[in-house]
């Protein structure tokens, strides 16, 4: 795939949906609005809506092969949606100018390194795409990240090749960064060193960061928002602070359950609803309320 310059992606509710996002002055980093993606036939996006506005940091969540990896690809126009449409700074993600390519970095979930190649031939090829590089961070995060000079990148380990990979699509500044579980092969130092790097790069630059993970403590540190997909869509999408503040999970009997202000209500499963509502307000009888924990969003809302 040739992400050297390109991209693309957008948002918003569906019934469940909460929007915490302010209110955009520029246009959004990521428009998607009714995408569809479907396998031979068998739905994987089913008219999600999305919308990330600059600046913000949010962490995809899902359960494995709710469709985040299809998501993010389909979010930067490398892969065919049956339907819906995907903008990245106001253009298609389909189609998209070479200035807007040249705002986004992308490290996929698994590496499309040049394997023939060692890392400085690859770097001085991509830096050839991009007016904005930036060497000096290049040559600071190698040396930090230990990444082999001498070396085929077909003979670094998986961990040394997703450094290379989030050096690559760091190097040129990117105003949008999509990150397919970047941290699932990097050992603990370097997992806290890199999202040090993502933060850094956010509130230096302001740059629109998207990423997948399941490590639920990595979100914690980083993430400013969380988005929940399932069945095909962005059921959530809140700041993280907010939800975990504000989410409690109430558990007893459904009729009782059914007393709740309906307006409160995020989720639903029998006799233990996932309910947004103020630590000590009065509860219906019979039911037991406590904070919700990110595991518990995450299983209630996945
Ligand atoms: N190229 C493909 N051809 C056919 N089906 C596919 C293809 N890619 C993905 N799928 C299917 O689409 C669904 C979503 O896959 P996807 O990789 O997007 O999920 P995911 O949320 O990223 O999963 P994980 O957390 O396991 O990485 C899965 O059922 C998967 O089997």
């Amino acid at each position: 795939m040739n992400l050297s310059p390109s991209s693309s992606a957008g948002a918003a509710p569906t019934g469940l949906l909460l929007q915490t996002a302010t209110l955009p002055a520029a246009p959004a980093s990521v428009q998607i609005n009714g995408l569809r993606v479907a396998y031979r036939g068998q739905p994987v996006l089913q008219g999600l809506d999305w919308t990330l506005q600059p600046g913000q940091v949010v962490g995809l969540l899902g359960r494995n092969g709710a469709g985040k990896t299809t998501l993010l690809e389909a979010l930067l126009g490398l892969r065919d949606a049956q339907g819906g449409s995907v903008q990245l700074f106001g253009e298609p993600a389909s189609k998209p100018s070479d200035a807007v390519r040249a705002r986004i970095g992308y490290v996929p979930q698994s590496n499309d390194l040049f394997g023939e190649l060692r890392a400085p031939q690859l770097l001085d090829y991509f830096r050839g795409f991009y007016p904005r590089w930036n060497g000096e961070k290049v040559a600071q995060l190698l040396r930090r990240w230990e990444v082999p000079l001498d070396l085929d990148i077909a003979r670094m380990s998986g961990g040394q090749q997703q450094r290379l990979s989030i050096i690559r699509a760091l190097a040129h500044e990117p105003d949008l960064l999509v990150l397919d579980e970047p941290v699932a092969s990097l050992d603990p130092l370097v997992r806290r060193d890199f999202l040090r790097e993502l933060v850094e790069q956010v509130l230096d630059r302001g740059t629109t960061v998207v990423f997948s993970t399941h490590i639920l403590s990595d979100l914690e540190r980083v993430a400013f928002n969380v988005a929940f997909l399932r069945e095909g869509r962005i059921v959530l999408q809140a700041a993280l602070d907010e939800l975990l503040e504000t989410s409690q999970i109430v558990v007893g009997a459904e009729a009782q359950l059914a007393l709740l202000p309906a307006a409160d209500v995020l989720a639903r499963q029998p006799g233990r609803w996932l309910v947004r509502r103020a630590e000590g307000a009065a509860l219906p009888a019979g039911l037991v309320a406590q904070r919700a924990s990110l595991e518990d969003l995450f299983e209630v809302l996945t």
